[in-house]
């Protein structure tokens, strides 16, 4: 598949002056709420209502969505704002369920993404639609994998496609629900500049507080919108609580993000505000590593406090700073700024295990 043009048609037709706006509950509840939802909506950015119907938990026995019948309860909302609604679909059933509904934009959840007969099957079912489809990255970090997603999707002759980031799972402890890994999205957007790109906030974050800083990222790095869980009770919600906002809250989020020019005023400030933004992604990364470094160092540390060995392990240390400084002449940095790097790297390994040595044993 080679980049084109056409393929941002559908969004470019809602003639906005900011990114387009998704916004709905994780998953229709009932009518009520369904209804009570779009109304706040409609008087927000939002240009697509979102609620899921049929929901893929981890685990059964959790709430699985209202099926079916939520989609009546959706196009009573589309009819009563005007707003274009979306759901997920999964499968063949979902599929047509939701084109006889005629749901506006269908997406593909990242559980679906992960497998091409399950991809296939939705693109048969959909193939020729002029119905919006959006894929989001699968589970794992594999950009073929997403891309394969779309491929399947636009040689079923779909022309309205766009991508949804949503992070990526990881065993690693951070601040994330899902890892964003920024560079994968980045990466898919230098291939196919013109495929949409739209954050979706809620899954990154898992968290409420985060969902503003998320958009802001991504409206640095020029994707061209957000999906937001939104619910006019978030605490109380079926599912996703911790993550969803209030129509309010996203109205204000709405103004106060930054939105940056397509076309700079000149094309430096263009340029440095995405490079600026690739180093911003890369110091995270820096920092995460270093965090992981030094977990790593307090385990030596609590074994080194067991078997009562010394802190400082100068022929180690000194492998180290051999090996470290022959690997950064090759990579392009001076010897100078290594030592002093690897100096203050020392000194907080030092420190940290310093602390679990001397920690008092309760
Ligand atoms: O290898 C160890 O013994 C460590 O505790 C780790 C570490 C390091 O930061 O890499 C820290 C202190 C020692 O002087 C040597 C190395």
């Amino acid at each position: 598949m080679k980049n084109d043009t056409s393929i941002k048609n559908w969004l470019k037709e809602f003639h906005l002056d900011h990114p387009l706006v998704i916004a709905g509950p994780c998953s229709a509840e009932t009518e009520e709420q369904v209804l009570k939802i779009a109304h706040e909506l409609k008087n927000t950015d939002t240009s697509v209502m979102r609620a899921g119907i049929w929901k893929p938990r981890t685990r059964p026995g959790n709430f699985e969505g209202v099926g079916a019948i939520g989609l009546e309860w959706l196009k009573k909302a589309k009819e009563e704002t005007g707003l274009k609604i979306a759901t997920e679909v999964a499968n063949k059933t979902h599929v047509d369920l939701a084109l006889k509904a005629d749901v506006d934009v269908l997406w593909v959840g990242a559980r679906s993404t992960v497998s091409p007969f399950i991809v296939q099957e939705i693109a048969d079912a959909l193939k020729g639609t002029d119905k919006v489809v959006l894929i989001k990255n699968p589970v794992n970090p594999d950009l073929a994998l997403w891309l394969g997603a779309v491929e399947r999707f636009y040689n079923a002759d779909i022309r309205n496609l766009g991508v949804i980031h949503r992070g990526f799972s990881t065993y690693e402890k951070i601040k994330y629900r899902n890892n964003p890994e920024w560079q994968i999205a980045v990466e898919l957007q230098k291939n196919f500049p013109d495929l949409p790109l739209i954050v979706d906030p809620s899954h990154i974050a898992g968290n409420r507080d985060l969902v503003f800083d998320i958009c802001q990222t991504a409206l640095d790095l020029n994707y061209d919108g957000i999906m937001v869980e939104t619910h006019h009770t978030p605490n109380k919600a079926w599912s996703d609580a911790a993550q969803q906002i209030t129509p309010e809250m996203l109205d204000q989020m709405t103004k106060d993000l930054r939105i940056r020019n397509k076309s700079g005023e000149s094309a430096f400030n263009e340029e440095i505000l995405r490079l600026r933004s690739k180093v911003d992604v890369v110091d995270d990364q820096i920092f995460e590593a270093i965090s992981k470094r030094m977990k790593i160092v307090d385990q030596i540390g609590e074994l080194k406090k067991e078997n009562n060995v010394a802190i400082f392990q100068p022929e180690r240390w000194n492998a180290i700073l051999d090996r470290l400084t022959a690997y950064a002449k090759d990579i392009d940095l001076s010897e100078d700024f290594t030592n002093r790097f690897l100096k203050a790297i020392h000194q907080e390994s030092i420190q940290h295990q310093h602390k679990i040595i001397n920690k008092e044993n309760k």
